[in-house]
């Protein structure tokens, strides 16, 4: 269904139809936008409160820079909705996320206008850095390059590298923070109180806002006057201000906190930085959810709440009479605190994913064990590194395709030092609507191939809890547990913990000819593959190897021994999974069966739901059946 825009809305097919408007116009347009994510978003989902709290800031970008030759990058991309909508793709937008429609992120291949691809976090700057440069080394120097970062994103490091970098070029370079004192869950660390601190102090803001107006002009009148200007500006603050800055002191020019939805004076204020070459950070406050009242109260909840009444707010959710599987986050979760409970060394790390991971179960009940560290993926392994050196044992979860940050230190600081970290790899396999930039795909294979390390992945519920009990005796080592997004497929799911011998698998069923080996959840689709062929009496094994690594040497002689026709399959990239470490096996120990293997593709698997992209990929039920029945029957169908 579309959705209908207002009626400025309607006339903008390109920002050069907003900046044909009026300045006036302009509230009237960030109103209509508003609306528009609203009406969208509550029928489609998505995420919600981010693209709302930027909506004067999209509008005041688009009308003062000339996009897309200026260049606008937006950090992680959750919140350019309403650049999309600005930018040419306003009646496609109810296609977002779904399956062949726009992406939930900036994407190159969608629009001239995303510059940039983007969803993991905290590119912004040095992408926007690195296409100044070009631009300068192109001598195009009358283009404006601006990066657009939350204050959530400006807590990882590699936001700090650009920075650093940036700060000793003259680079055309401006940095919007948009700081709403919230990441998903609200901001953590001594960044955000230093955010804080410069944006309530009173004193601090009335001299800087009187500087900006004094030197923010004479900046205009060329390089000299800049230097002048900068000089001056730094002996007021020396002398006047008695404050350092942060940013300052990186060499940026800091100009803010301003109201990020005062439209005109947004306007304003871009208008007169276009002007001022040079490394520059506009502070923005903004509020996450503006404009939507209970998007304003709840930041978390909304932040992608699902399909909404965008009049009552409530939150669509299906209902059941009978009790339903949890989603496996949540066992993660409450297991955590089961087992915190019996082991006092037992330690919770998430970066920045509390709510997404449920690590928030844990730091309600033992908050001195469990910690948020921010978006620092990469700080969260070394940091649970430290605290295995101590003897303690942390479970440090993190989104499998963010783990990729932090490849470096899985290998370097824990795998080479044998250190006792849980890997909780969330999201493993296809996350789904967020598409690409967020598939857990390559976990497996990155992984399998280091040392000391154990790689697992539960079929179902129960059996995350007991390799989480497994993983947290002593002196397992580096070992990692992977799992998807939602649901698992037991309602009943507070099992009896048990430890599970390292490197072995389960026989869910023996059979005869054909054997299916999976790893995680996808064996519930070997499950239903197994029932259907037995209708037709046709008896397949079926085994859960649990474990990539080890693998189950012993299960495998005994499966090549008996089977000569072997399908694997993974929620997981097939070069160097699970399916390769079999084939692995298949040769070193001189077996010649038949192996079809089943997994994602070398290629990159655009946004949509699970389940269509388990189909395209060809491991759902039917494909598996599929592929079961062509090696089964294959002979016959020859002949
Ligand atoms: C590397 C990485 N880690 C974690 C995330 C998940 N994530 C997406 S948005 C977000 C919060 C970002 O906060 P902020 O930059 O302040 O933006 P806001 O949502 O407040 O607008 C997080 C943690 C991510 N996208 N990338
Ligand atoms: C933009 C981003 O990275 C997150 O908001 C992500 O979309 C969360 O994914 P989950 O909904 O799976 O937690
Ligand atoms: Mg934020």
């Amino acid at each position: 269904m579309l959705i209908k825009p207002g009626k400025l809305l309607a006339t903008i097919h390109s920002p050069a139809d907003l900046r044909k408007l009026s300045q006036e116009q302009l509230l009237a347009v960030c109103q209509e936008l508003r609306q528009f994510i609203i009406d969208n978003v509550s029928i489609y989902g998505g995420h919600f409160g981010a693209s709302l709290g930027v909506v004067e800031l999209t509008v005041a970008l688009h009308y003062i820079f000339n996009t897309p030759y200026d260049q606008l990058v937006w950090d992680v991309g959750h919140q350019a909705y309403g650049h999309k909508i600005l930018t040419g793709r306003r009646d496609n937008f109810h296609t977002n996320r779904k399956y062949g429609g726009l992406s939930g992120f900036p994407k190159r291949k969608e629009s001239e206008y995303d510059t940039f691809g983007v969803g993991h976090s905290s590119t912004s700057i040095s992408a926007a850095l690195g296409m100044a440069v070009a631009s300068q080394y192109k001598n195009e120097l009358d283009r404006q390059h601006i990066a657009v970062i939350g204050d959530g994103a400006l807590t990882a490091g590699m936001a700090f590298e650009a920075l650093n970098h940036a700060g000793v070029t003259n680079a055309n370079l401006l940095v919007i923070l948009n700081d709403n004192c919230m990441s998903i869950d609200p901001n953590v660390g001594a960044l955000k109180e230093y955010l804080t601190d410069i944006t309530t102090s009173r004193t601090y803001n009335k001299l800087r806002d009187d500087i900006w107006n004094i030197l923010g002009k004479i900046s205009k009148f060329g390089p000299n006057a800049q230097a002048i200007a900068s000089k001056v500006e730094s002996g007021i603050k020396a002398t006047l201000l008695k404050q350092s800055n942060l940013f300052e002191s990186l060499k940026f020019r800091y100009f803010g906190p301003i109201d990020g939805h005062d439209i005109n004076h947004l306007v304003s204020v871009l208008h007169d930085l276009k002007d001022i070459p040079g490394p520059k950070l506009l502070h923005c406050l903004t509020v996450k959810g503006k404009g939507f009242a209970l998007a304003e109260k709840d930041q978390t909840k909304w932040h992608a709440p699902g399909t909404f009444d965008k009049i009552t707010g409530e939150i669509y959710k299906v209902h059941h009479d009978t009790p339903q599987p949890p989603k496996y986050q949540d066992v993660f979760g409450h297991t955590m605190v089961e087992l915190a409970q019996q082991n006092s060394k037992i330690m919770g790390v998430t970066p920045a994913m509390p709510s997404g991971c449920s690590l928030n179960i844990m730091m309600a009940a033992m908050p001195d064990r469990a910690f948020d560290v921010g978006i620092a993926e990469q700080h969260a392994v070394t940091f649970s590194a430290g605290l295995a050196t101590q003897g303690l044992i942390p479970f440090c979860n993190i989104y499998s395709t963010f783990m990729q940050r932090a490849y470096d230190q899985v290998i370097h600081d824990v795998a080479l030092q044998n250190l006792n970290v849980v890997f909780c790899l969330d999201r493993a396999g296809f996350a789904g609507a967020d598409g690409p930039t967020h598939h857990g795909c390559y976990d497996i294979a990155y992984m399998r191939c280091i040392p000391n390390m154990v790689v697992s992945s539960p079929m179902n519920e129960s059996e995350l809890r007991n390799l989480m009990f497994t993983a947290s005796q002593p002196d397992m080592g580096p070992f990692s547990i992977r799992y998807p997004r939602g649901e698992g497929v037991m309602p009943e799911w507070r099992t009896p913990l048990k430890k599970i011998a390292v490197g072995t698998g389960r026989v869910i069923q023996e059979g005869e000819e054909l054997a299916i080996l999976t790893i995680g959840p996808v064996g519930n689709y070997a499950v239903e593959v197994c029932l259907n062929l037995q209708k037709e009496n046709v008896k397949i094994g079926h085994f859960d190897m649990r474990f990539a690594k080890p693998l189950d040497e012993k299960l495998l002689h005994q499966i090549f021994q008996k089977y000569d026709k072997i399908v694997t399959v993974e929620d997981g990239c097939l070069q160097g999974g699970f399916g390769s470490a079999v084939l692995e096996f298949m040769a070193d120990h001189n077996y010649h069966a038949q192996v079809k293997r089943l997994g994602i593709p070398d290629a990159i698997i655009e946004h949509g739901s699970q389940l269509e992209l388990h189909r395209e990929c060809g491991f759902d039920s039917t494909g598996i059946e599929r592929t079961a029945r062509n090696l089964l029957f294959q002979a016959v169908s020859v002949a």
